[in-house]
């Protein structure tokens, strides 16, 4: 079985004009939603990232701040500008980057999150919403991941939460910005989820596990990690991994996934190629999250971030703008 190509590139592009035709219809209300980035110290992976979400914004014409701080600033000047962020009027949305010096703590600095800005659901109000079905803002990557299987289900003429009622959906990879709350979000469609990490792998239980997927989300971080042998015939193989690693011909540097893409692809009914799966949707989503962060801010009542087609309750009714 040669598997079909889920072309993330393209849904992206899709979701791209519906947020254009989003923005314009907030212009015409007189609002420009806003997107704030803070980005501490050197780290490649925030720089890229910052760099990608801020030409999307510019592009979609949002206002744009970016806090780049030193990488040794110290944690209380970090919190402080997270802040002013916070109290900024003209801020919809912010995207603390990782990943942050050692001296400032992820905890601390989401807890410093007004709720209502933090677009990737980090703040623990957020997170507890997430795993109560209940979500404010589904983080980006997850988000990406579900969209994109929707769409796949969708377009395979299935209903994507039957499949998901009777589905065996293994994740491997256990992040907070990832594995977990899309734990949370297939088990949220009524999938039989289970969760690996490196432990089930050192226990020798991980390819058990993936072999009777049938679907496989693995965000774990480890270049090639999944092959053919380790899924059934038929999976649909989603791959989060982004790993540069030097081309065996070239030595050049590559983006490869978690997934040994050829063999997988080998036996797997459909499989997100890395690049160009499930990447090119994470910043649009987070774009999406700040529009709909600025259509909850006044009050829109249609602003309801949730994912098409999930039966999530949408948070803005449980609990106060506290
Ligand atoms: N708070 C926070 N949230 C993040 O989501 C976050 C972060 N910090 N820090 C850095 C990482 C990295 N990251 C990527 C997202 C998409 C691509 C992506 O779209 N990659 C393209 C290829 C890009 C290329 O070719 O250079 C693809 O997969 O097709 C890459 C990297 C999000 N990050």
């Amino acid at each position: 079985m040669s598997a079909l190509l889920i072309d993330g590139k393209a849904y992206a592009a899709d979701l791209r004009n519906e947020l254009t035709a989003q923005v314009a219809e907030l212009a015409e209300e007189g609002c420009q939603p806003g997107l704030a980035t803070v980005v501490a110290g050197d780290a490649y992976p925030a720089h890229a990232y910052e760099r990608r979400v801020r030409r999307l914004a510019e592009q979609l014409g949002l206002h744009y701040v970016r806090e780049a701080l030193p990488a040794d600033v110290p944690e209380a000047e970090a919190v402080a500008t997270v802040g002013k962020l916070c109290s900024d009027p003209r801020i919809s949305g912010i995207l603390i980057l990782r990943p942050l010096p050692p001296q400032v703590s992820e905890a601390t600095l989401y807890r410093a999150l007004d709720p209502l800005k933090d677009i990737e659901s980090v703040h623990p109000v957020n997170a507890g919403l997430l795993a109560l079905d209940r979500p404010r803002f589904v983080p980006s990557t997850p988000a990406s991941v579900f969209h994109l299987l929707d769409r796949y289900l969708r377009e395979s003429g299935r209903d994507p939460e039957r499949v998901y009622q009777g589905s065996n959906m293994v994740i491997v990879g256990r992040s907070a910005n990832v594995g977990k709350p899309a734990v949370n979000l297939g088990m949220a469609r009524g999938a039989t989820v289970l969760s690996c990490d490196v432990h089930s792998y050192r226990a020798g239980l991980l390819f058990e596990h993936t072999a009777h997927a049938d679907i496989v989300i693995i965000a774990a971080g480890s270049p090639g990690l999944l092959r053919g042998e380790h899924v059934r015939d038929g999976v649909i193989a989603v791959d989060v991994g982004i790993n540069a690693v030097p081309d065996t011909e070239t030595g050049k540097i590559r983006l490869v996934g978690d997934l040994d893409f050829r063999s997988v692809a080998e036996r797997a009914e459909a499989i997100t190629p890395v690049p160009g799966g499930v990447g090119p949707i994470t910043d649009v989503w987070l774009l999406r999250n700040t529009i709909a962060a600025a259509r909850l801010a006044r009050g829109v009542a249609t602003a309801r971030p949730w994912i098409e087609g999930m039966r999530l309750q949408p948070a803005d009714g449980l609990l106060s703008a506290g």
